[in-house]
């Protein structure tokens, strides 16, 4: 909490200072000169469906594959999504400050949880953090476990009226005696942050509409990739998995980049072979060590998407992360590899963040 207020203040300090300069929106670094080790970094604007026809990125699009060398050596960049998802906290907490300073307003996010899983919970805990962190107002319910259908309706429809209430995450798996497509739909759209409605996959999907959100992880990927300097558009891309959540919105969101998009998915026959051909791989199938490093072309670039608890009784908790790539391999292959911890997961966070400021902005009609 402290932390969060300290944060706070500094962020406000560096806005000001920006505004007062007049900062322009284009300039990368704010040094907020009371305290250099706390650089507020203005980065690009996030991924939207405004798509120009030549996609704009930060370097040459073979940037990763000149340093790709065939050997048993490490050759892929790691692409640091704690660190880019850190920027990207810093940018959202200047704008909830200036949201505050110039309407006395703030963005609202609603959590609800049902159930007592232990990785919901640590989700849970991290989007809660991060909210305080950006001065988002954040309020949680928690439902028993064996609560009833109309239980969690009501606590929806609740947070759907609630004017200061700017977006709804109802964390997912549910319970199993819960039908999700029946409580999803009473999700108000303008609420909808994690994009899972049908209304903004749907519009996702169809070329020339706009959904009102992207759905938070495959924004996070898209974003990563944009942000190392990886150009998307003509790209070969394979997206293993296509669960609603994340592989089904990546490879729509892909495709809006004008990559040329295949699916793998369990009933896939020959998968390393369609997958060895990709330029770019993203990975979200949620089976540990499944991609291997002679299933990946030298100089891809792969975005490692799962997240699955492996027992570990040397560590804190008694198991570590892993994701659904064999890392040792893929960095002697791939030209960038994100982490699993410190990839996509707090680029999920970032996005769902972005998305309840942009809906609270939608709301106030603030620009
Ligand atoms: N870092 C983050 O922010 C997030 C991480 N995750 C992680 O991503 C992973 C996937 O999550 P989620 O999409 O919800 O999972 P789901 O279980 O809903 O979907 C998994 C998908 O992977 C496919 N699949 C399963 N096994 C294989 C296989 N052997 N070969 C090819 N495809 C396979 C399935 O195919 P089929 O459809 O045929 O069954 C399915 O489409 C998990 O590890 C999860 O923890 C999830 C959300 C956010
Ligand atoms: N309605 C809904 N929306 C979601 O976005 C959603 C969901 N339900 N259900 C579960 C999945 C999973 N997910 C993650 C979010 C953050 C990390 C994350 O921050 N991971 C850290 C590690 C966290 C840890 O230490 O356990 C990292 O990869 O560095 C991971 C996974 C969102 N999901």
């Amino acid at each position: 909490m402290m932390l969060a207020r300290t944060m706070m203040r500094r962020v406000a300090a560096a806005c000001k200072k920006g505004v007062r300069n007049g900062t322009p929106s284009t300039t990368r670094t704010i040094n907020t000169q009371m305290d250099d080790s706390y650089p507020i970094l203005i980065s690009p604007s996030l991924v939207s469906l405004d798509l120009p026809d030549i996609w704009p990125t930060n370097s040459s699009p073979n940037e990763f594959r000149s340093t790709c060398r065939c050997s048993n050596e490490q050759t892929a960049a790691i692409i640091d999504g704690k660190s880019i998802a850190g920027e990207i906290m810093s940018r959202i907490a200047c704008e909830v400050w200036r949201m505050k300073e110039s309407i006395g307003r703030v963005p609202g996010l609603a959590v609800i949880m049902v159930g007592q899983r232990r990785d919901s919970q640590t989700y849970v805990r991290n989007k809660i953090k991060a909210c305080e962190e950006t001065g988002i107002k954040s309020s949680m319910t928690e439902l028993h476990g064996n609560c009833k259908e109309d239980e969690v309706v009501n606590v929806l429809s609740r947070f759907n009226a609630d004017p200061s209430i700017h977006g709804i995450l109802l964390q997912l798996p549910l319970p199993q005696h819960l039908d999700e497509e029946k409580i999803l739909d009473v999700m108000s759209l303008e609420k909808d942050v994690d994009g899972f409605h049908p209304l903004n996959i749907g519009n996702l999907a169809m070329r020339g509409r706009q959904p009102l959100f992207i759905p938070c992880t495959p924004k996070g990927c898209i974003e990563l990739l944009m942000r190392s300097g990886v150009e998307i558009m003509g790209k070969k891309a394979v997206v293993i998995g296509r669960s609603n959540i994340v592989g089904l919105p990546t490879s729509l969101l892909l495709q809006r980049h004008h990559a040329t998009v295949s699916i793998v998915h369990a009933f896939t026959k020959n998968p390393e072979q369609i997958t060895c051909e990709a330029d770019i791989v993203v990975t979200a199938a949620g089976v540990p060590n499944l991609v291997r490093g002679n299933w990946l072309k030298p100089g891809a670039v792969v975005i490692d998407v799962g997240t699955n608890p492996i027992e570990d009784p040397s560590c804190e908790f008694g198991y570590r992360l892993t994701g659904d790539v064999c890392y040792e391999e893929a960095v002697r292959v791939a030209s960038a590899v994100t982490p699993v911890p410190g990839g996509v997961g707090p680029m999920t966070i970032a996005m769902l963040l972005s998305n309840t400021l942009d809906s609270a902005k939608r709301a106030y009609d603030f620009t």
